[in-house]
Protein backbone atom coordinates (compact mmCIF):
# COMPACT_ATOMS: atom_id res chain seq x y z
CA UNK A 1 0.00 0.00 0.00
CA UNK A 2 0.97 3.40 -0.64
CA UNK A 3 0.56 6.91 1.12
CA UNK A 4 -0.11 9.35 2.49
CA UNK A 5 -2.41 10.43 -0.19
CA UNK A 6 -3.68 14.41 0.24
CA UNK A 7 -7.16 14.58 -1.06
CA UNK A 8 -7.72 17.99 -2.39
CA UNK A 9 -4.22 19.99 -1.65
CA UNK A 10 -5.73 20.50 1.99
CA UNK A 11 -3.68 18.72 4.85
CA UNK A 12 -5.99 15.93 5.29
CA UNK A 13 -4.77 12.61 4.81
CA UNK A 14 -6.87 10.59 3.35
CA UNK A 15 -7.04 6.74 1.79
CA UNK A 16 -4.26 4.72 1.23
CA UNK A 17 -3.93 3.51 -2.42
CA UNK A 18 -2.01 1.48 -4.66
CA UNK A 19 -1.57 2.39 -7.95
CA UNK A 20 -0.26 0.86 -11.09
CA UNK A 21 0.13 3.33 -13.86
CA UNK A 22 -0.53 1.80 -17.88
CA UNK A 23 1.28 3.58 -20.21
CA UNK A 24 2.41 2.99 -23.66
CA UNK A 25 1.82 4.46 -27.28
CA UNK A 26 -1.42 6.15 -28.62
CA UNK A 27 -3.48 2.91 -29.88
CA UNK A 28 -0.72 0.15 -28.29
CA UNK A 29 -4.04 -1.29 -26.63
CA UNK A 30 -3.81 0.38 -23.13
CA UNK A 31 -7.62 1.02 -22.49
CA UNK A 32 -8.55 -2.73 -23.66
CA UNK A 33 -5.70 -4.99 -21.58
CA UNK A 34 -7.18 -2.44 -18.53
CA UNK A 35 -10.35 -3.88 -19.24
CA UNK A 36 -9.51 -7.51 -18.76
CA UNK A 37 -7.32 -6.13 -16.17
CA UNK A 38 -9.93 -5.44 -13.63
CA UNK A 39 -12.17 -8.00 -14.73
CA UNK A 40 -9.59 -10.66 -13.31
CA UNK A 41 -7.75 -8.40 -10.63
CA UNK A 42 -10.01 -6.22 -9.17
CA UNK A 43 -8.29 -2.89 -9.86
CA UNK A 44 -10.33 0.52 -10.95
CA UNK A 45 -9.89 1.72 -14.32
CA UNK A 46 -8.57 5.67 -14.55
CA UNK A 47 -8.18 6.47 -18.60
CA UNK A 48 -6.90 10.15 -17.80
CA UNK A 49 -8.05 10.62 -21.52
CA UNK A 50 -11.58 9.60 -20.71
CA UNK A 51 -11.54 11.91 -17.70
CA UNK A 52 -10.42 14.75 -19.74
CA UNK A 53 -12.97 13.99 -22.39
CA UNK A 54 -15.95 13.85 -19.63
CA UNK A 55 -14.52 16.88 -18.52
CA UNK A 56 -15.56 18.47 -22.06
CA UNK A 57 -19.19 17.24 -21.90
CA UNK A 58 -19.56 18.24 -18.64
CA UNK A 59 -19.75 21.99 -19.59
CA UNK A 60 -16.52 22.63 -17.49
CA UNK A 61 -14.71 25.88 -17.58
CA UNK A 62 -11.85 24.14 -18.93
CA UNK A 63 -13.94 22.12 -21.53
CA UNK A 64 -12.80 24.22 -24.43
CA UNK A 65 -9.12 24.39 -23.41
CA UNK A 66 -9.16 21.04 -23.17
CA UNK A 67 -10.93 19.90 -26.01
CA UNK A 68 -8.42 22.15 -27.98
CA UNK A 69 -5.59 20.40 -26.90
CA UNK A 70 -6.83 16.82 -27.91
CA UNK A 71 -7.52 18.36 -31.25
CA UNK A 72 -3.82 19.05 -31.58
CA UNK A 73 -2.81 16.36 -29.46
CA UNK A 74 -0.89 18.20 -26.88
CA UNK A 75 -0.45 17.49 -22.98
CA UNK A 76 -3.41 19.66 -20.98
CA UNK A 77 -2.15 21.24 -18.21
CA UNK A 78 -1.39 19.07 -15.10
CA UNK A 79 -3.05 20.53 -12.53
CA UNK A 80 -6.38 19.75 -14.47
CA UNK A 81 -5.55 16.22 -15.13
CA UNK A 82 -4.27 15.90 -11.08
CA UNK A 83 -7.54 17.25 -10.02
CA UNK A 84 -9.86 14.84 -12.51
CA UNK A 85 -7.43 11.97 -10.80
CA UNK A 86 -7.64 13.29 -7.21
CA UNK A 87 -10.98 13.02 -7.38
CA UNK A 88 -11.94 9.76 -9.33
CA UNK A 89 -9.35 8.32 -6.39
CA UNK A 90 -11.33 9.54 -3.40
CA UNK A 91 -15.01 9.03 -4.82
CA UNK A 92 -14.44 5.26 -5.19
CA UNK A 93 -14.40 2.66 -3.01
CA UNK A 94 -11.35 0.70 -4.19
CA UNK A 95 -7.69 0.71 -2.92
CA UNK A 96 -6.24 -0.51 -6.43
CA UNK A 97 -6.05 1.74 -9.24
CA UNK A 98 -5.07 1.91 -12.75
CA UNK A 99 -4.22 4.56 -14.25
CA UNK A 100 -4.38 4.35 -17.86
CA UNK A 101 -2.36 7.67 -20.41
CA UNK A 102 -0.85 9.00 -16.94
CA UNK A 103 1.73 10.45 -16.35
CA UNK A 104 2.30 11.65 -19.91
CA UNK A 105 5.29 14.10 -19.57
CA UNK A 106 7.69 15.17 -16.58
CA UNK A 107 5.39 18.02 -15.45
CA UNK A 108 2.78 14.90 -15.00
CA UNK A 109 4.77 12.96 -13.29
CA UNK A 110 6.29 15.36 -11.12
CA UNK A 111 3.55 16.86 -10.07
CA UNK A 112 1.25 14.00 -9.15
CA UNK A 113 4.08 12.54 -7.11
CA UNK A 114 4.47 15.92 -5.32
CA UNK A 115 0.77 17.09 -4.94
CA UNK A 116 -0.06 13.18 -4.04
CA UNK A 117 2.81 11.37 -2.52
CA UNK A 118 1.77 8.53 -4.90
CA UNK A 119 4.54 6.49 -6.04
CA UNK A 120 2.87 3.62 -8.74
CA UNK A 121 3.96 0.09 -7.61
CA UNK A 122 4.70 -0.26 -10.87
CA UNK A 123 4.43 1.19 -14.60
CA UNK A 124 2.73 -1.45 -17.07
CA UNK A 125 4.17 -0.56 -20.41
CA UNK A 126 2.76 -1.68 -24.10
CA UNK A 127 5.10 -1.50 -26.17
CA UNK A 128 4.15 -1.39 -29.85
CA UNK A 129 5.36 0.14 -33.44
CA UNK A 130 3.86 3.19 -34.73
CA UNK A 131 3.36 1.36 -38.02
CA UNK A 132 0.68 -1.21 -35.87
CA UNK A 133 -0.80 1.54 -33.41
CA UNK A 134 -1.77 3.42 -36.70
CA UNK A 135 -3.61 0.85 -38.14
CA UNK A 136 -5.37 0.70 -35.21
CA UNK A 137 -6.04 4.10 -34.32
CA UNK A 138 -7.93 4.15 -37.69
CA UNK A 139 -9.53 1.38 -37.61
CA UNK A 140 -10.44 2.59 -33.99
CA UNK A 141 -14.33 3.91 -34.52
CA UNK A 142 -15.30 5.35 -31.54
CA UNK A 143 -15.80 8.59 -33.76
CA UNK A 144 -12.81 10.42 -31.69
CA UNK A 145 -11.46 13.52 -32.64
CA UNK A 146 -8.11 12.80 -32.56
CA UNK A 147 -8.07 9.66 -34.64
CA UNK A 148 -7.41 11.00 -37.68
CA UNK A 149 -4.20 10.92 -39.27
CA UNK A 150 -3.27 14.52 -38.53
CA UNK A 151 -3.45 14.45 -35.12
CA UNK A 152 -2.43 10.86 -34.57
CA UNK A 153 1.01 11.73 -36.19
CA UNK A 154 0.99 14.71 -33.74
CA UNK A 155 0.18 12.12 -31.12
CA UNK A 156 2.83 9.99 -31.96
CA UNK A 157 5.72 13.03 -31.82
CA UNK A 158 4.81 14.20 -28.52
CA UNK A 159 5.03 10.23 -27.01
CA UNK A 160 8.32 10.11 -28.52
CA UNK A 161 9.02 13.02 -27.27
CA UNK A 162 7.75 13.21 -23.80
CA UNK A 163 6.04 10.27 -22.67
CA UNK A 164 8.81 8.02 -23.49
CA UNK A 165 11.47 10.04 -20.78
CA UNK A 166 9.22 9.28 -18.05
CA UNK A 167 8.82 5.49 -19.13
CA UNK A 168 13.33 5.54 -19.21
CA UNK A 169 12.62 7.24 -15.88
CA UNK A 170 11.02 4.60 -14.14
CA UNK A 171 13.02 2.03 -15.98
CA UNK A 172 15.75 3.47 -14.33
CA UNK A 173 14.03 1.93 -10.95
CA UNK A 174 13.34 -0.74 -12.17
CA UNK A 175 9.77 -0.64 -12.00
CA UNK A 176 8.84 -1.36 -15.65
CA UNK A 177 7.08 -4.08 -16.89
CA UNK A 178 7.41 -4.32 -19.98
CA UNK A 179 4.61 -5.78 -22.97
CA UNK A 180 4.88 -7.02 -26.25
CA UNK A 181 1.91 -5.27 -27.45
CA UNK A 182 2.00 -5.94 -30.90
CA UNK A 183 0.61 -9.54 -30.41
CA UNK A 184 -3.44 -10.24 -30.52
CA UNK A 185 -4.91 -9.09 -27.72
CA UNK A 186 -5.30 -12.79 -26.07
CA UNK A 187 -1.85 -13.71 -26.04
CA UNK A 188 -0.95 -9.83 -24.47
CA UNK A 189 -3.23 -10.11 -22.16
CA UNK A 190 -1.75 -14.01 -21.01
CA UNK A 191 1.30 -11.55 -20.76
CA UNK A 192 -0.13 -9.03 -18.49
CA UNK A 193 -1.70 -11.75 -16.36
CA UNK A 194 1.49 -13.46 -15.60
CA UNK A 195 2.64 -10.00 -14.03
CA UNK A 196 -0.80 -9.26 -11.96
CA UNK A 197 -0.36 -13.19 -10.63
CA UNK A 198 1.85 -13.23 -7.29
CA UNK A 199 4.56 -15.79 -7.28
CA UNK A 200 2.93 -18.28 -4.98
CA UNK A 201 -0.42 -18.28 -7.16
CA UNK A 202 1.88 -19.31 -9.92
CA UNK A 203 3.44 -21.90 -8.36
CA UNK A 204 0.13 -23.40 -7.25
CA UNK A 205 -0.79 -23.19 -11.12
CA UNK A 206 2.32 -25.15 -11.95
CA UNK A 207 1.68 -28.10 -9.02
CA UNK A 208 -1.78 -28.28 -10.11
CA UNK A 209 -0.95 -29.12 -13.97
CA UNK A 210 1.67 -31.36 -12.95
CA UNK A 211 -0.68 -33.01 -10.51
CA UNK A 212 -3.06 -32.77 -13.39
CA UNK A 213 -0.65 -34.72 -16.34
CA UNK A 214 0.62 -37.17 -13.25
N1 LIG B 1 -3.65 -6.56 -29.37
C1 LIG B 1 -4.47 -5.95 -30.24
N2 LIG B 1 -4.53 -6.35 -31.53
C2 LIG B 1 -5.33 -5.71 -32.43
N3 LIG B 1 -6.14 -4.67 -32.11
C3 LIG B 1 -6.12 -4.22 -30.84
C4 LIG B 1 -5.29 -4.83 -29.84
N4 LIG B 1 -5.47 -4.17 -28.68
C5 LIG B 1 -6.37 -3.20 -28.92
N5 LIG B 1 -6.76 -3.23 -30.21
C6 LIG B 1 -7.70 -2.32 -30.89
O1 LIG B 1 -6.93 -1.15 -31.18
C7 LIG B 1 -7.67 0.04 -30.91
C8 LIG B 1 -6.94 0.85 -29.84
O2 LIG B 1 -6.95 0.12 -28.63
P1 LIG B 1 -7.10 0.85 -27.23
O3 LIG B 1 -8.20 1.83 -27.30
O4 LIG B 1 -7.15 -0.19 -26.18
O5 LIG B 1 -5.69 1.60 -27.20
P2 LIG B 1 -5.15 2.71 -26.21
O6 LIG B 1 -3.71 2.44 -26.00
O7 LIG B 1 -6.00 2.79 -24.99
O8 LIG B 1 -5.33 4.00 -27.12
P3 LIG B 1 -5.37 5.56 -26.72
O9 LIG B 1 -4.10 5.87 -25.99
O10 LIG B 1 -5.46 6.26 -28.02
O11 LIG B 1 -6.60 5.77 -25.88
C9 LIG B 1 -9.06 -0.42 -30.48
O12 LIG B 1 -9.91 -0.41 -31.60
C10 LIG B 1 -8.84 -1.87 -30.00
O13 LIG B 1 -9.97 -2.68 -30.18
N1 LIG C 1 -2.22 12.65 -19.05
C1 LIG C 1 -2.91 13.03 -20.17
C2 LIG C 1 -3.66 12.11 -20.89
C3 LIG C 1 -4.31 12.53 -22.03
N2 LIG C 1 -4.24 13.82 -22.40
C4 LIG C 1 -4.94 14.32 -23.62
O1 LIG C 1 -5.97 13.44 -24.03
C5 LIG C 1 -5.67 12.91 -25.31
C6 LIG C 1 -6.22 11.53 -25.46
O2 LIG C 1 -5.60 10.67 -24.50
P1 LIG C 1 -5.80 9.07 -24.59
O3 LIG C 1 -4.93 8.50 -23.50
O4 LIG C 1 -7.25 8.80 -24.38
O5 LIG C 1 -5.34 8.67 -25.95
C7 LIG C 1 -4.16 13.05 -25.46
O6 LIG C 1 -3.71 13.07 -26.81
C8 LIG C 1 -3.96 14.41 -24.80
O7 LIG C 1 -4.36 15.47 -25.64
C9 LIG C 1 -3.51 14.71 -21.67
O8 LIG C 1 -3.42 15.90 -22.02
N3 LIG C 1 -2.85 14.31 -20.56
Amino acid sequence: MIGPFEANGSAHTTKKVSVVFVLGGPGSGKGTQCANIVEHFGYTHLSAGDLLRAEIKSGSENGTMIQNMIKEGKIVPSEVTIKLLQRAIEENGNDKFLIDGFPRNEENRAAFEAVTGIEPEFVLFFDCSEEEMERRLLCRNQGREDDNIETIRKRFKVYMESSLPVIEYYNAKGKVKKIDAARPVGEVFEAVKAVFTPPSDKVKAASWSFKWND
